[in-house]
């Protein structure tokens, strides 16, 4: 190709990281050289509280409009940040192997869900986090924070040079911690059957001009690089938020794992107190992209049938 293969980015050192080994990884398997093209995004920008920004994509409309715009030929998004809706005109053509799908309990002191004290203060913006941790431990007070990982590590005594620690604790993905080698700071990763993750958490999305990912120097590489499991996965999660006409900030967690050939996907729908839970699963043996997404679709319409609408803030019926 002419000229190098434009990844575009978000400028956190996390949203860094991601897209350097993404854009190192397609470089080798396409053999073009890349550059790195920096965009700011509106969830970068505003520091209010995330449900406050509102809407969904607040950190991925920016690198599409880039795409669009022909600034760049690929960007890189955490999936769980992408909105279920397609953007017209652009496609997800590659899913990576996901990294650890669970959140991570980072403490002070070494403590653990188990043994931080009643009164415990734990920091997260999010509503499914804040949720889950209230059904398992109702005695903690859940704190509405945000910002970047380092600002909300800082919180947390002991976790960060920058901040002495007004918290006890703070939730954070496992993912984001283990990309920036900060993994030293976990004291707790949260079993599923505790807290389930974000749809998509753990998994990148490497999104390109639709035109691009049949027809580009870099298609091959694109679809050499998707990894079917991962992808199944995050798709059955997506399906049941795209159901429930739910966004990234709403109640919900889900998460799917192959074993064999069976597809298992397990959600629940919280209310925002924490004290109702709705968690379902089912299992399904068709593990084509179309299989996932149907299961997702018939979960989401079980957790419908059981009362999800009457539990957590969603628009579907
Ligand atoms: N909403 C912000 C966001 N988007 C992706 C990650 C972490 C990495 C991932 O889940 O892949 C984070 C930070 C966090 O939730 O702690």
């Amino acid at each position: 190709m002419t000229g190098s293969l434009r990844v575009g980015t978000r400028a956190s050192a996390l949203a860094l990281t991601q897209t350097t080994t993404v854009a190192e990884r397609i470089s080798s398997l396409s053999g073009a050289v890349h550059e790195l093209v920096r965009i700011r995004t509106e969830g970068d920008v505003h520091k209010g509280s995330l449900t406050q920004i509102g809407g969904t994509g607040v950190f991925v409309a920016a690198l599409r409009d880039a795409l669009l715009a022909d600034r760049c030929d690929l960007a890189v998004h955490s999936l769980k940040d992408l909105p279920t809706v397609p953007a017209e005109g652009l496609n997800v053509a590659a899913i990576p192997e996901r990294a650890d799908t669970r959140d991570a309990l980072c403490a002070r002191d070494g403590l653990t869900l188990a043994t931080l004290p009643d009164g415990a203060t734990v920091g997260t913006g999010s509503p499914r986090r804040a949720a889950q941790l209230r059904a398992a431990r109702p005695g903690l007070e859940v704190i509405d924070i945000r910002g970047n990982v380092d600002t909300r590590l800082a919180r947390v005594a002991g976790l960060s040079e920058s901040g002495p620690g007004d918290l006890d604790a703070v939730v954070l993905a496992a993912a984001g911690l283990f990309r920036l080698g900060r993994e030293s700071v976990i004291t707790e990763l949260i079993d599923p059957a505790v807290m389930l993750p974000a749809p998509g958490q753990g998994a990148l999305a490497v999104e390109c001009r639709t035109g691009d990912a049949v027809d580009s120097p870099f298609a091959a590489a694109l679809k050499d690089y998707d990894h079917t499991t991962t992808r199944l996965a995050v798709t059955a999660e997506r399906a049941v938020l795209r159901r429930l006409e739910a966004g990234c900030s709403a109640p919900i967690g889900a998460l799917a794992t192959v074993t064999g050939d069976v597809l298992t996907l397990q959600a629940v729908v919280c209310s925002l107190d924490g004290t109702q839970l709705l968690r379902l699963a089912r299992s399904g043996g068709d593990l084509s992209v179309d299989g996932a997404d149907a299961l997702g679709v018939g979960l989401a319409e079980d957790l419908l049938a059981a009362g999800a609408a009457g539990i957590a803030p969603l628009t579907a019926q």
